[in-house]
């Protein structure tokens, strides 16, 4: 069976990773591309079409899943549409405050929604291990340290966040402490959280686990874009014949 893909933000850096990465696969098609402004572009011999028109174009497609990686206000809204139409809905956005990650949830009611911070493969280890690595060496300390280009709107990353539940999860901690500037000495059992924003860094993100005699350093470089669109054709291939309800990556790399 071919898995017929709509891509939304298709023009955004994520986009044009996923329409290239749904082009190197025989399994799947791009049906649907969509972005706010569109002025009669292809990208992969794919034509872009006006966001405005998504509802409808949506319902005409059939796509059998949608892959999303827009902004937090967007997001949900393409979700809704999905909904809508019964069609099952993959997203990669980060950066939503509550009531948008709600409004994702309810979709969930009625279609398969996968959410997740970072499709790479290797990011989803880390959150794997990041659990027991912090348990093993309790009372140790934890700082987190993420890298990202210079166009980046949401910190810290969805990716450190979900890291830092786990890490949270996981130990005696009092809080997160976000930077340091002036006489700010570290208090025990804070987790350091540090954001940088620089140039074209595809996305790095370290967790330092110390005392006074060793450090752990658990580090994930991307690369390149490609591989957080392979894995997020992956979790839509995966996706297509789900029942309605929420789920992440884990899923997908589980069978
Ligand atoms: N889960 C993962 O593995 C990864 C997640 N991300 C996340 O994906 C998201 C997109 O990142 P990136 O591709 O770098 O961002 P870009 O800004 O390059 O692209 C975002 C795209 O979404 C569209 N968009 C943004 N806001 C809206 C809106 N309000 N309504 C409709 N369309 C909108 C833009 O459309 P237009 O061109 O029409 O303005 C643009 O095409 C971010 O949240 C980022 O953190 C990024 C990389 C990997
Ligand atoms: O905006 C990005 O670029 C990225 N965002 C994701 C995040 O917020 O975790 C994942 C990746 O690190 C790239």
């Amino acid at each position: 069976m071919t898995v017929r893909v709509g891509v939304t933000g298709a023009t955004g850096r994520m986009g044009q990773e996923v329409l290239a990465a749904v082009a190197e696969r025989e399994d799947c098609e791009v049906v649907l591309a969509v972005n706010r402004d569109p002025d009669g572009e292809t990208i992969d011999g794919v034509e872009i079409e006006p966001a405005s028109e998504f509802d409808s174009l949506v319902v005409d497609r059939e796509p059998t899943a949608v892959i999303d990686f827009t902004g937090p206000e967007s997001a949900p809204e393409y979700a809704a549409a999905c909904s809508e139409a019964g069609v099952p809905f993959v997203t990669g956005t980060t950066g939503f405050e509550d009531d948008e990650r709600e409004e994702l949830e309810a979709a969930s009611d009625e279609i398969p929604v996968l959410h997740a911070p970072n499709f790479a493969r290797g990011v989803q280890t880390l959150v794997d291990v990041v659990g027991d690595v912090v348990q093993s060496l309790a009372g140790y300390d934890v700082e987190l340290v993420e890298t990202h280009h210079n166009q980046k709107r949401d910190a810290p990353s969805g990716t450190a966040n979900r890291l830092l539940s786990e890490i949270e999860a996981n130990g005696d901690f009092t809080g997160r402490k976000h930077g340091r500037e002036g006489f700010d000495p570290r208090e025990e059992g804070e987790i350091g959280v540090h954001v940088l924003r620089a140039g074209n860094v595809t996305g790095e993100h370290e967790i330092v686990i110390a005392d006074n005699h060793e450090e752990v350093r658990l580090t994930h470089r991307a690369e390149d874009r490609g591989v957080f669109a392979a894995g997020a054709v992956d979790a839509a291939v995966w996706l297509a014949d789900r029942d309605p309800g929420s789920y992440d990556f884990a899923d997908v790399l589980a069978e």
